[in-house]
């Protein structure tokens, strides 16, 4: 059985974080092992809390599941704060970890802040550069590149300028975009479109973590990056088209739909 580590936040309603990538990894038929970096206390309606991993008790979580059962792919989702950034950093170098999907989650999708504002430089030097792929929305790609982005062309130069301090490959997320669900995939100059359909669907707490988790499910599978994406995103695809209605707010999605 292939095995998938998540490091992540804990989203105490399940629909996003921690709980989406262990449902996500599961729903491929893996293993799923987690390194919790954040407790957080959220609901569909939004974030009224968050309690942060003490970074040391982090590198122990990060001993004790590689110096066990090696994982074949890693996802990050939020990482809360610098010295967590630095811990993982150092560990993925010391185990050697492969197949890394970094998200670099800052912002939650009803505002609320997941990162502590001083640690994005943290992140862009020393955590997203030992990924195989980062997956930003299109907020935190303008973050990364320090300009708007509003077209898919806009999409492209912001890949292009990110490229420049973070030299991986680079997934773009469109589900913010205005009238399609496009993602853009920049890889060391070459770019491939993910077309999506846009789904109307107000339920879409936690689509960016389960779209990374899928990512890293399939690269743990084998398959290549484009081919992991297109899984990945058939996966997305089918969770928010099975029209799962939980909550008062933007609900979660629905795992459940082909198994
Ligand atoms: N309404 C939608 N219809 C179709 N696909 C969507 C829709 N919303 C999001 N997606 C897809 O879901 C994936 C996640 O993209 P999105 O831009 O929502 O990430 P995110 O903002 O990081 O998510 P989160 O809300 O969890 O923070 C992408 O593949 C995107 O194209
Ligand atoms: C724990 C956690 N990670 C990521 C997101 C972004 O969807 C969230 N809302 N909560």
């Amino acid at each position: 059985m292939k095995k998938v580590l998540t490091i992540a936040g804990s989203d105490c309603s399940g629909g996003a974080g921690i709980q989406a990538d262990i449902k996500t990894i599961t729903a491929h038929k893996m293993y799923a092992m987690s390194a919790i970096t954040a407790l957080t206390a959220q609901n569909t309606t939004g974030v009224y809390g968050i309690l942060e991993t003490d970074a040391k008790f982090m590198g122990l979580q990060l001993d004790c599941i590689f110096k066990d059962i090696n994982p074949d792919a890693v996802k990050i989702g939020m990482v809360a704060n610098k010295d967590i950034i630095k811990t993982i950093a150092n560990k993925l170098i010391e185990y050697k970890a492969k197949n890394i999907v970094a998200d670099p989650v800052m912002v939650s999708t009803a505002g609320s802040r997941l990162m502590e504002e001083d640690a994005a430089n943290t992140l862009i030097e020393k955590l997203l550069p030992l990924a195989t792929v980062i997956t930003p929305n299109l907020a935190e790609a303008e973050v990364l590149c320090n300009f708007p982005i509003k077209t898919k062309e806009d999409c492209i130069k912001a890949a292009e300028t990110i490229f420049k301090k973070i030299p991986t490959a680079i997934l773009i997320k469109g589900g913010h975009l205005e009238d399609c669900a496009d993602d853009l995939l920049w890889d060391n100059g070459s770019i491939h479109w993910f077309k999506g359909e846009r789904i109307d669907n107000p339920n879409t707490h936690g689509t960016g973590c389960t779209l990374s988790s899928a990512i890293a499910s399939n690269l743990a599978a084998g398959h290549d990056l484009v081919t992991s994406i297109q899984n990945a995103k058939d996966y997305i695809t089918g969770a928010l088209k099975a029209n799962l209605n939980l909550g008062k707010g933007s609900g979660p999605l629905n795992h459940m739909y082909n198994l």
